[in-house]
């Protein structure tokens, strides 16, 4: 057993608060892709090092999850890596193709390329840098906010694993749910099993919150989503729930809106993540109190002057209410987006929001 290590006392626990669903003095907000090509200042560190260096080198790593926390005030810092850092640990290569995205040359096409996937995975082994990345950064933050660690989710990272990439329609891993549901469920075994490693890894490193992207879960039916992605995830949430009932645990099933209810019921997850095909109101009904919500404002009204985002983040705000909700894009900031998106968007929810508690 390795000791316990040491951080600087947390300043700022408004987003854990908000997690584990007590008060707080105003609505805290992260961003999902918070640090990214959107700032000229991580332009200009990937001028010079490609997208996967930049997660292997502590340093740098470090130094991007930092930039966003010295331009806006957010309420939590996200470990800048990748969910495809696991299926490179598990064997396949991963290249990040400037302008097209994430590219596997030997993807899993057929059931015999599962030979090729590595198992068991020795973590420390594999992920040792991601796991470096996060005490450095959870030292370097100096307890101004807690740190979030995050994997992918194990439907989303198979689905990349058998596409080789984004952008289809992931007709050939959906295809294998029909068509080989032993195989999958076998392949989806084995990523958790990585997942849960990799995720409690990230936790004894010093990660304060845990999030699991399942970006793609929005392609399932509810019936393959309650077959294929369910199970996992709430495996996931149990597992790390039993070792560490002190980390929260956030799930993004992106667009799965009508497992909102199960999600809620599970126990697996404190927090659920929201895109923006559900009105707030709506999701809050699914849930009940028993789970704290984030989200899950469209992107694209970042694209538009500070009185409209106000208008916006308004009516959010008031959708959600104050209790149990964490501010958040409904996904990712876009490498288009101005600077000015996000800053008018941290100020007014940490304004409006603070107004609605003192007035309520
Ligand atoms: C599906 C997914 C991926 N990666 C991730 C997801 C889940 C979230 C989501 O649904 O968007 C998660 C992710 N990727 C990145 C982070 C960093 C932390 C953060 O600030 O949120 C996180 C949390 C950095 C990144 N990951 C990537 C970039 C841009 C690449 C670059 O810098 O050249 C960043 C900043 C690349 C990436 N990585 C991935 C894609 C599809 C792409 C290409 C899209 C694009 O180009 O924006 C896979």
């Amino acid at each position: 057993m390795t000791e316990k290590i040491e951080f600087p006392e947390l300043k700022n626990d408004v987003f854990l608060k908000a997690c584990k669903g007590e008060d707080v003095p105003y609505v805290p907000i992260w961003i999902m892709r918070q640090a990214g090509r959107y700032l000229p200042e991580f332009k200009s560190v990937r001028a010079d090092v490609d997208f996967f260096s930049v997660c292997r080198t502590p340093e740098l790593a470090c130094k991007v999850t930092l930039q966003p926390l010295d331009r806006f005030p957010l309420d939590a810092a996200i470990i800048f890596s990748d969910i495809l850092v696991v299926p490179q640990a598990m064997g396949l290569e991963v290249q990040m193709i400037p302008g097209k995205g994430p590219h596997f040359p030997n993807p899993v096409k057929e059931i015999s390329d599962l030979s090729r996937v590595k198992y068991p995975v020795n973590v420390n082994e594999e992920l040792g840098y991601v796991f470096d990345a996060l005490t450095l950064t959870r030292k370097n933050l100096q307890g101004r906010v807690p740190l979030i660690g995050f994997s992918g989710a194990p439907w989303t990272l198979m689905t990349y694993c058998i596409e080789g990439g984004g952008g289809s329609n992931m007709a050939t891993s959906k295809g294998w749910l029909y068509k080989h549901p032993k195989e999958a469920h076998e392949f989806l075994s084995k990523i958790t099993r990585v997942c849960i490693d990799y995720l409690l890894g990230q936790i004894k490193a010093g990660a304060q919150a845990l999030q699991i992207f399942d970006s793609w879960s929005n392609e399932l039916s509810p019936a393959l989503f309650k077959e294929f992605c369910l199970p996992y995830l709430v495996q996931i949430g149990k597992e790390l729930k039993a070792a560490h009932p002190e980390i929260p645990l956030i799930c993004f099933a992106k667009g799965s809106n009508f497992a909102l209810e199960d999600l809620s019921k599970s126990g697996a997850y404190d927090v659920l993540g929201l895109d923006w095909t559900i009105e707030p109101s709506v999701a809050r009904q699914m849930v009940g109190d028993r789970v704290s919500l984030q989200g899950n404002l469209d992107p694209c009204v970042l694209y538009c002057g500070d009185q409209v985002i106000r208008e916006e983040t308004e009516k959010m705000l008031k959708s959600f209410g104050t209790k149990r909700y964490i501010a958040n894009l409904g996904h990712g900031m876009h490498p288009t987006h101005p600077i000015e998106g996000p800053e008018s968007f941290v100020k007014a929810v940490h304004e409006i929001s603070e107004n609605m508690i003192k007035n309520n």
